[in-house]
């Protein structure tokens, strides 16, 4: 059953984080129920620290940031994946039972839902496999599933196949896709345009902590708009 709040939309506005004397976050932000946003940038242009935001990890200098109008720190119905999940020492369906319990899911309903989840990410057969002994990209999936357990509206993804061979990260893409059809908003980083092309509904491209350029994928790919995007497109480096 859906939670009666939702964290959607997300907005940020006028957020600022500063790092000592540099700024290393400046932006207004609107993130609304749709299609994938897909973060692009060099490294160090502030994607992750964007998605720390996002999440509530990380206080503001300066600026706002809402969930559907609330800005309470609580993540209600959002959750984050990072690049190198952190798994418990217990079973994969272990995993998703802390993870159902910590999200206040009844007890009763647990083994019904962990059988869904593990189903979604496609290690139904590895339920019972300690979580630590899975291989990188099924401990990504299991990450997802995770994450899926407190029904979030926004899912944040913070580079989730930066490390996974090509077939893993076919399967997390064919993941995220399914995820995002299911209605749920996904945010996340990458460096891999060609996946960014593949999942984005649109795309934001970051430079030193600033947007400087969100548009829809299409647009953003056949007739960029700033100089740094067709740059960027083109493999060039932004320094
Ligand atoms: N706690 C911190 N203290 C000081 N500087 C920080 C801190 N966190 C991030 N930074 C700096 O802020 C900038 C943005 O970092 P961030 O990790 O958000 O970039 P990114 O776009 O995710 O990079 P990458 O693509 O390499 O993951 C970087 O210059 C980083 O060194």
């Amino acid at each position: 059953m859906r939670a009666p709040v939702s964290d959607l939309p997300l907005m940020l506005a006028g957020a600022k984080v500063r790092a000592g004397d540099t700024t290393i976050l400046d932006v207004d932000l609107t993130f609304n129920a749709g299609a994938p946003t897909i973060l692009i940038g060099p490294n160090g242009s502030g994607k992750t620290t964007l998605l720390r935001v996002a999440m509530g990890l990380i206080p503001l200098d300066s600026g706002r940031v809402t969930w559907g109008g609330r800005d309470i720190a609580q993540p209600d119905r959002r959750a984050i994946v990072f690049q190198r999940p952190v798994m418990l020492r217990r079973s994969a369906a272990g995993n998703l039972r802390y993870a159902l319990a910590a999200a206040g899911v009844p007890r009763g309903q647990h083994a019904a839902r962990i059988a869904d989840l593990l189903a979604l990410v496609g290690l139904d057969a590895l339920a019972d496999r300690p979580a630590r002994r899975l291989s990188g990209g099924e401990q990504q999936r299991l990450a997802l599933a995770r994450a899926l357990a407190r029904d979030p509206d926004l899912l944040l993804l913070d580079e989730p196949t930066a490390s996974l061979d090509p077939a893993a990260t076919k399967q997390i893409e064919d993941l995220v896709a399914a995820i995002a059809a299911r209605g749920v908003k996904v945010v996340m980083s990458t460096h891999d345009l060609g996946q960014a092309r593949r999942l984005a509904g649109d795309i934001i491209l970051m430079h030193r902590g600033r947007v400087v350029e969100r548009a829809s994928a299409q647009d953003f790919f056949t007739a960029p708009k700033t100089n740094e995007a067709h740059r960027f497109i083109a493999g060039e480096l932004l320094v």
